[in-house]
């Protein structure tokens, strides 16, 4: 396994449960440090338990040593950053760099398989670069594994997948793939390379197409009084829509989304189309925090001066990730109109802090609420949810809620006498009787 990030680790502790041999090979030797004495490096639930077991058993190991790993292994994943470059297109320097090694290392036949998010063609290009570096000829067989998991939920999705996606251009190693996933019950579909690679990416701009399409008819709910969490659960009681992903709200963020979307629309662009639908998604995405912004200020009024607290920085819960996170946009737009920032979050701080973010630390969610004209959700954290909110409202200065994920109970907090905007929410009479 080349990186040991969310998915390379993942992927790792997975085969691992499966019964295979894994090494994890990495460049960040603090990372492989922490790694090997028991300590995942990042906050996601379930991956410490199986990483001591299999550290334990002998069937997971780490190095900092590429070329040792790549000649002492006969499948080689692939599962390196593919960062977004500023035109929108993606940098596949980590890539690159590790196709170079492979080539160079290479000590008979190897399958290579890349797992991270890469534009169309990239498999061929990994082809191309690991030949060009062999010390003498020799075969390889390159397959593309795109990734599905979600953070927060990485370790189920990974041992219990909607789909294995498996790109080959040569059907001995696409199957020589498939057979690691054999006790794993899905469907497994078998395809060229360039497919499994736009399946990805796809996937991924689909998702972002329904939350932006949900947000999109919350601003309409607004205007009307119509609750967008009825609106959802009615349309996606039809099953060729489907329920989930229409949780209105702050909009679409972290390491994926934002950065996959981009380089779909670079890809057209190259393709010299245009991603009108893919435009429009991103377009609404952007100018969600606006929209609440707008909100907050016509409860509010000027919030130069006012304190405001944020509950939640990750950019959804159970991860730590706070990459493209709603809360970092909605904390530098807020600063940069002159509030005072309060912020809590059960895990960001601990783990990752962000260095520079113009806000005040709380160690507890209660000393939010302290001297605040305004709370502002931007990640449901269930502890947020199932707080005491009833006995902690008098120690705001004003009782204004603004609930960037609808997540709160909107009837209870307005019998609390709080103030709440959550976008599409509608306050129901009938339900608080
Ligand atoms: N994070 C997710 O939820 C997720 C889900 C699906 C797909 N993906 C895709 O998977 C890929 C990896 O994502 P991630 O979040 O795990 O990334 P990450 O940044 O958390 O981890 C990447 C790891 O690769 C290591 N690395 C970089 N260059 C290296 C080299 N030459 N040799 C060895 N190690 C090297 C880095 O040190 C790092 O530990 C990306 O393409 C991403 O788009 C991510
Ligand atoms: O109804 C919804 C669902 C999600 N979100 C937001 O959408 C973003 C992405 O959420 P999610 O998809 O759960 O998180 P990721 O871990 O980024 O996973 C996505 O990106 C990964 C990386 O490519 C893919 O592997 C996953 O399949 C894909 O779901 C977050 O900001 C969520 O808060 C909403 O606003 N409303």
């Amino acid at each position: 396994m080349i990186g040991t990030g969310y998915v390379g680790l993942t992927t790792a502790l997975m085969l691992c449960e499966l019964n295979h041999q894994v090494v994890c090979i990495d460049t960040d030797t603090a990372k492989l440090k922490q790694l090997k004495s028991n300590r995942i490096p990042f906050h996601e639930p379930g991956l410490e338990e199986l990483l001591n077991r299999h550290l334990s058993r002998g069937s997971l190991s780490f190095t900092s040593d590429t070329g040792q790993g790549v000649r002492e292994s006969d499948i080689l994943f692939i599962t390196v950053g593919t960062p977004s470059k500023s035109d929108g297109s993606t940098d596949l320097s980590q890539i690159k760099n590790v196709a170079e090694t492979i080539g160079s290392n290479q000590n008979g036949y190897k399958v290579v398989v890349n797992k991270s998010t890469a534009p169309v063609g990239t498999c061929e290009k990994v082809h191309r670069w690991i030949l060009e570096r062999q010390p003498r000829k020799l075969p390889v067989d390159v397959v593309c594994n795109p990734e599905f998991l979600r953070e927060g939920k990485a370790l189920y999705d990974a041992l219990h997948p909607d789909r294995v996606v498996i790109g080959a251009e040569n059907g001995k190693a696409a199957r020589f793939i498939r057979n690691l996933y054999d006790a794993i019950s899905c469907p497994k579909m078998m395809t060229g390379l360039r497919t499994a690679e736009l399946i990805k990416y796809s996937a991924n701009a689909f998702l972002a197409m329904k939350i932006s399409f949900i947000n999109e008819i919350g601003r309409l709910c607004d205007a009307h009084g119509v609750d967008v969490t009825d609106v959802a659960t009615g349309i996606g009681l039809d099953s060729r829509i489907g329920s989930r992903f229409l949780k209105a709200g702050i909009g679409w963020g972290g390491s994926c989304f934002p950065k996959d979307l981009a380089s779909l629309v670079h890809m057209f662009e190259q393709a010299d189309l245009s991603p009108r639908i893919l435009e429009a998604v991103r377009q609404v995405n952007d100018t969600q925090v606006e929209y609440y912004l707008r909100q907050l200020e016509e409860r509010l009024g000027d919030v130069r001066g006012k304190t405001i607290s944020i509950l939640g920085i990750a950019f959804k819960p159970d991860t730590d990730d706070i990459r493209e996170a709603p809360a970092i946009k909605v904390i530098q737009a807020l600063h940069k109109k002159g509030a005072f920032l309060k912020a809590y979050d059960p895990v960001v701080f601990i783990h990752r802090a962000p260095t520079g973010l113009p806000v005040t630390l709380c160690s507890e969610m209660s000393e939010t609420f302290e001297d605040s004209d305004c709370i502002f959700l931007l990640t449901e954290w269930k502890n947020f949810l199932h707080f005491d909110w009833k006995s902690h409202r008098h120690r705001m200065r004003t009782p204004l809620i603004i609930d960037g994920r609808n997540a709160l109970d909107q009837n209870a907090l307005t019998q609390y006498g709080y103030i709440y905007y959550g976008i599409g929410r509608v306050y129901s009479k009938l339900a608080s009787l």
